[in-house]
C-alpha cells in the first residue's frame, strides 16, 4: 500500500487545537516506517489518521486515490493494526485470536502459525489448549485449575506480556490479507528475547517469500537499536514531523534523532 499526506492536519472533537499539525510523507509499497518521539507527540493519533480512522483535513492518498473514496471495509480489510491499548477478552485463546479473523477461527494450524509469530505458542501450551478460558481475574496461569471439572474448559489468567503476544498474534492473523500492517509500541510488555524476535518478525513482513516487496509496516517504538532497521523514520514532536529520512541520513542531520540515538546507546554502553 502506498500511503502520502499533504498538508495533514487533525484535531479531536471538541478540542481547540489540533493534535496533528501540518504532515507532509510518502511511504511507497513494502517499505517500512517507524515513528519515534517524545510521550504525547502525536504518535499514534498519526497512525491512526494514515488508517483512515479518523475525519481529517488536508490530503491523504492510498495508493494514488482519496482516503475518503474508499470503502471502510474495503480499506479494513487490507488493513492489521495491533495498538497499546489493546483488548484483553475473558474468551478462549482461539476466540481471542480469532475475533482478528473470523474466517479462521476454527483453523487451528493458522490459529497456531499467528500465535507462532506473535510469540505466543507456548501460551497455548501452558494455558491447555486453545480452547482453555482467558481470564482478566483471578490468580496466575500456573495456579489455575490444574484439573477443571469435567467437560469444563480450563480458565488460566496471563501476564501483562503474556496478553501482548495474544493481541500481536490477533494482528498477525490478518496479515496475510493485508497491505498495511500497524504497530503501536509493540514489545512494551516483552521480554528482551520475545522483543528482538517480535521486531525480526515485524521486518520480515514487509517482503514475500520470494524477496518481493509486498507490505507496507507502520509501527511506533522507543527502541532504537529495533528504529534503526526501518527504511524511513519520522520524528513526531509537538503534533507535527520534525525530522524525516533513513537511520544515516538522520544521524547525519545531527538533531533530535540523534540525540535520541545516542542517548540510549551511552546508557547500553
Ligand atoms: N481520544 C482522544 N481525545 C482527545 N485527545 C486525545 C485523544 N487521544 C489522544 N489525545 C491527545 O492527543 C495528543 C497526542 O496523543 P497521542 O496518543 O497521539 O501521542 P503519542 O505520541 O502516541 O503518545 P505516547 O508516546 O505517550 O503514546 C495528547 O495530547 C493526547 O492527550
Amino acid at each position: 500500500m502506498k500511503i502520502e499526506a499533504r498538508n495533514l492536519s487533525f484535531a479531536y472533537p471538541g478540542a481547540t487545537e489540533p493534535v496533528l499539525r501540518n504532515i507532509n510523507l510518502v511511504i511507497e509499497p513494502g517499505e517500512t516506517l517507524a515513528i519515534v518521539g517524545f510521550n504525547g507527540g502525536g504518535k499514534t493519533t498519526l497512525v491512526k489518521v494514515l488508517m483512515g480512522l479518523f475525519e481529517h483535513e488536508g490530503l491523504l492518498e492510498i495508493d494514488g486515490r482519496d482516503v475518503r473514496e474508499y470503502n471502510p471495509q474495503t480499506l479494513h480489510h487490507h488493513t492489521t493494526a495491533c495498538f497499546q491499548d489493546f483488548q484483553r477478552y475473558n474468551l478462549s485463546t482461539r476466540e481471542n485470536v480469532g475475533v482478528g479473523n473470523w474466517k479462521l477461527i476454527t483453523n487451528d494450524e493458522s490459529l497456531e502459525s499467528a500465535m507462532k509469530k506473535g510469540g505466543a505458542l507456548e501460551i497455548v501450551e501452558e494455558v491447555g489448549g486453545l480452547d482453555a478460558e482467558l481470564t482478566m481475574f483471578g490468580g496466575s496461569v500456573r495456579s489455575t485449575q490444574a484439573k477443571p471439572p469435567p467437560n469444563q474448559p480450563k480458565v488460566a489468567r496471563l501476564s501483562g506480556g503474556q496478553w501482548q503476544r495474544v493481541a500481536l498474534s490477533r494482528a498477525f492473523i490478518r496479515s496475510n490479507d493485508a497491505t498495511l500492517v500497524v504497530f503501536d509500541e509493540p514489545s512494551s510488555a516483552l521480554d528482551a528475547r520475545a522483543e528482538h524476535e517480535l521486531f525480526e518478525r515485524i521486518h520480515s513482513l514487509s517482503s514475500s517469500e520470494n524477496g518481493e516487496r509486498c507490505r507496507t509496516t507502520i509501527y511506533i517504538s522507543h527502541r532504537f537499536s529495533t528504529v534503526r532497521k526501518a527504511d524511513k523514520i519520522a520524528v513526531m514532536e509537538n503534533g507535527t514531523i520534525s525530522e524525516f529520512g533513513n537511520h544515516q541520513s538522520l544521524m547525519q542531520l545531527g538533531g533530535r534523532y540523534a540525540e535520541f540515538f545516542k542517548l540510549q546507546a551511552d546508557a547500553f554502553a
